[in-house]
C-alpha cells in the first residue's frame, strides 16, 4: 500500500498558477479533492504565487503530465564514475550500474545488525597524525565509525599529508568505507615554532623561558621557543601573560631584550610543537596585531592548492573574522575547479567569529565550534553557552555544525574518559550537534580507537535516550528558502520529517542530486534515520558530515516509481530493509511526499 502527496509546480512562466495536485499512484487510494494551504513567504521571491494552492484528484492514468514527466530528461539516471583516489575530479560515465547501490561497509553491516533505529546518528570526525595515519590505524577508525577524516596543516608536511589522503582514498577503493577527507588550514595566528624535534616540553612552576623571533639551529637553547611573528618583541609588554594554547600553560612576561622576550612560567604545564600563543593585560586578550594578519596567509593558499588539487571533501578556514573571506575562498575554489564539489567550513574560533557569526554561517556550507583557541579567546565559562548558540544557529540555518577540541582531552594518556568529558559529549550529542571531533587523541594520543568508541558508545546511548523518553525541545525552524522551488522542498521535508515522527515510520528515503533535500531532512532531527540517495560519490561523501544522514550511491530516474521498486529490491537482496518497514519517500525531481510499506 502506498499513499502520495505530489505537488507538481510550474515555475516555467511567471504569471502561470501554481497547481499542486495530489495525485494517485497506481496503488494509492486517496480520493476527492480539496484545498490545502501551504505556507508560503512571497517577499522577495520570483514567481508570483496564490496564497494557497489548489489541490485536485490528478488522474490515474499513468501518462498524465506531472512534475516527473516534465522535468528535465537529461536528468534521467546519470550515472557517474567513482572520483576515488583521483582528485575529486569526476567523470561522466554511461549508465551501466544502474542495478548497482553503494553504501559504505560499516554502515551496512550495521544496519544489518541493529537494524534502521539504532543507527547512530551523531557523525563522528577523527584529525590524523603520527598516531593514526598508517593504513591500519586507518582502517581501524574506518571500522569504529570515523565520518570524516581531518588533517591539521599546522603540523605535518603536505607529503605526509598527501599519504594520508591516498591512505584513505585506497581503503575507500578496496574495503568498500566512505570516509571523507576535511583539510584544516593552519590560518595566520601567532603560535611557537618546532621543539627542535621534541614532541613535547615540560615547562615548570617559576621557571624562566625565552620566546624569541630569532631563528635558531637544531637543537634549540633549552628553555627556548622560537616565535613564528616578527612583530611579537615589539608587541607585548612586560606583565603581559602569555598563554599557550589557550591557557594549558602559562607565562608572565617578565624582560625585553631585543628579539627575545623573557618569561617565567605561571601555571606549569606540557608545551607542544607550533602551539597557538596569545597574550592578555589587564584580563583582556590582546587583538591589535592578530587582526592585522590575513586569515588566510600566503602559506594557507598554497595548502588551499594542494586541498583542491587532492580533492579533499571539506576545507575548514582557521580563525575566520567575517564572511567575506570565505565567499572569497568559495570564487577562489569554483574557478580553480569547476566541477569541484569541497564546502567550506568557518571554524569559529575568535572574538570576531564570534561578533559576524550569522553572516559567517551564511556564507559557509558548515560550521566547527573550535573550542580550544575560542577557549583561549574568550573566559571559559562563556565557552558552553557559546556552543549551543552556534549549534542552534547553524541548525536553523541549515549547515552542519561540528562540536571540536577536548571532548575526551584525557583520553591522549589514559585509557578510560573522566565522567566530565563523558557529560562533555552527551551535551554536544543532546545538543544534536552534526558531529564531533576527536584533535589530539587520534592524532597523537596512545588510545584513538578507544577514545572513537566513546564517542560512538555515547552518541548511541544519548541518542536512543532522547528519543525514548521524546526529550527534544521542539526548534522554531526558520523558512531559509530563496526561491519558490526552495520552498516548497523547505515545506515538504519539514512535513515528511513531522509525519515520519507521528507515524513512527522505521526510515526516511530521500532521492536527491545535489544533497539539498536530504541536509533540510537532517536539519528537521526526526526520529528515524534518513537513507539519502544521490547519484555522485562526492555529494555521498560530502552528507556523510550531515546528522542522521545514511549516504547511499545509486543511479536514479525521475520516476520515482521506479526509483522505489528498484531500491526496494536492492536493499531487500543486501538484508537492509524488509517486507513491511515502514518508509517516506520524498525526492527533488518530484516534488512529493509518499508512505509506503515495502513490499
Ligand atoms: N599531522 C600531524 N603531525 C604531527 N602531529 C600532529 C599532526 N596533527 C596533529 N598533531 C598533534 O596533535 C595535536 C592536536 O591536534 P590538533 O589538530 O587539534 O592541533 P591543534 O594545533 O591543537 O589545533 P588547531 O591548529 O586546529 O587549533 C597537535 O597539537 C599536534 O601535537
Ligand atoms: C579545532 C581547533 O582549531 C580548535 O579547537 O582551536
Ligand atoms: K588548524
Ligand atoms: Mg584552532
Amino acid at each position: 500500500m502506498s499513499q502520495s502527496l505530489n505537488l507538481s509546480i510550474s515555475t516555467s512562466s511567471p504569471t502561470s498558477p501554481n497547481f499542486a495536485s495530489l495525485s494517485r499512484a497506481s496503488t494509492s487510494f486517496l480520493t476527492g479533492s480539496f484545498r490545502f494551504p501551504v505556507k508560503f513567504r512571497p517577499s522577495g521571491l520570483r514567481t508570483p504565487a496564490p496564497p494557497e494552492l489548489l489541490i485536485t484528484k490528478a488522474s490515474s492514468d499513468p501518462e498524465a503530465p506531472s512534475a516527473s514527466a516534465s522535468a528535465s530528461a537529461s536528468a534521467a539516471a546519470a550515472t557517474l564514475g567513482s572520483d576515488n583516489g583521483v582528485g575529486g575530479v569526476l567523470s561522466a560515465v554511461p549508465p551501466a550500474d544502474t542495478g548497482s547501490i553503494e553504501v559504505d561497509a560499516v554502515t551496512e553491516a550495521e544496519l544489518k545488525e541493529n537494524g534502521f533505529r539504532s543507527t547512530r546518528r551523531t557523525k563522528l570526525i577523527c584529525t590524523i597524525g603520527p598516531a593514526t595515519c598508517g593504513s591500519e590505524q586507518l582502517e581501524a577508525l574506518a571500522v569504529g565509525g570515523m565520518n570524516v577524516a581531518r588533517i591539521n596543516m599546522c603540523h605535518g608536511t603536505r607529503e605526509w599529508h598527501r599519504r594520508v589522503i591516498e591512505r584513505v582514498r585506497r581503503l575507500n577503493e578496496e574495503k568498500g568505507y566512505a570516509v571523507a577527507i576535511m583539510m584544516d588550514t593552519e590560518g595566520s595566528e601567532i603560535h611557537m615554532g618546532e621543539l627542535g624535534g621534541a614532541s613535547s616540553e615540560k615547562a615548570e612552576d617559576g621557571e624562566v623561558w625565552i620566546f624569541s623571533v630569532r631563528a635558531f639551529e637544531s637543537p634549540l637553547p633549552e628553555r627556548t621557543i622560537h616565535v613564528n611573528y616578527d612583530g611579537f618583541a615589539e608587541d607585548v609588554k612586560v606583565g603581559d601573560d602569555l598563554l599557550v594554547d589557550g591557557g594549558m600553560v602559562r607565562f608572565e612576561v617578565i624582560e625585553k631584550i631585543g628579539p627575545d622576550v623573557k618569561c617565567r612560567c605561571t601555571d606549569p604545564g606540557l608545551l607542544l610543537p607550533r602551539a597557538n600563543l596569545t597574550f592578555w593585560r589587564h584580563g583582556s586578550l590582546v587583538r591589535e596585531r592578530n587582526a592585522m594578519l590575513p586569515t588566510i596567509s600566503s602559506k594557507d593558499w598554497l595548502d588551499i592548492d594542494f586541498g583542491i588539487a587532492e580533492g579533499v571533501d571539506f576545507i575548514a578556514i582557521s580563525f575566520v573574522k567575517s564572511a567575506e573571506v570565505i565567499t572569497h575562498l568559495r570564487s577562489y575554489i569554483k574557478a580553480r575547479a569547476r566541477d569541484s564539489d569541497i564546502s567550506v567550513i568557518a571554524k569559529i574560533e575568535s572574538v570576531d567569529s564570534l561578533r559576524n557569526l550569522e553572516e559567517i554561517i551564511l556564507a559557509s556550507d558548515g560550521a566547527m565550534v573550535a573550542r580550544g583557541d575560542l577557549g583561549a579567546q574568550i573566559p571559559l565559562e562563556q565557552v558552553p553557552s557559546e556552543q549551543q548558540k552556534i549549534v542552534q544557529l547553524c541548525r536553523q540555518l541549515n549547515k552542519p555544525v561540528i562540536v571540536a577540541s577536548q571532548l575526551l582531552e584525557s583520553m591522549i594518556e589514559y585509557p578510560t574518559p573522566t565522567r566530565a568529558e563523558v557529560a562533555d559529549v552527551s551535551e554536544a550529542v543532546r545538543q544534536r550537534a552534526d558531529a564531533l571531533m576527536l584533535s589530539g587523541e587520534s592524532a597523537m594520543g596512545q588510545y584513538p580507537e578507544k577514545a572513537l568508541t566513546v564517542l560512538r558508545n555515547v552518541s548511541l546511548r544519548i541518542e536512543r535516550w532522547w528519543r525514548e523518553e521524546k526529550h527534544h525541545e521542539v526548534m522554531e525552524l526558520p523558512d531559509i528558502a530563496s526561491s519558490f522551488a526552495d520552498s516548497i522542498s523547505e515545506e515538504i521535508c519539514n512535513s515528511a520529517a513531522k509525519m515520519a515522527n507521528n507515524l513512527e515510520v522505521d526510515a526516511l528515503f530521500v532521492y536527491t542530486k545535489d544533497g539539498h533535500m536530504a541536509s533540510l531532512l537532517s536539519r528537521c532531527r526526526p526520529d528515524c534515520p534518513i537513507f539519502a540517495f544521490t547519484t555522485t560519490t562526492s555529494v555521498r561523501r560530502r552528507l556523510n558530515l550531515q546528522w542522521g544522514l545514511i549516504p547511499f550511491r545509486l543511479s536514479f530516474s525521475d520516476d520515482m516509481e521506479s526509483n522505489l521498486n528498484k531500491t526496494f529490491s536492492l536493499l531487500k537482496a543486501r538484508g537492509m530493509i524488509k517486507s513491511g518497514d515502514l518508509v517516506i519517500a520524498v525526492s527533488d525531481m518530484l516534488q512529493s511526499i509518499q508512505v509506503m510499506n515495502v513490499p
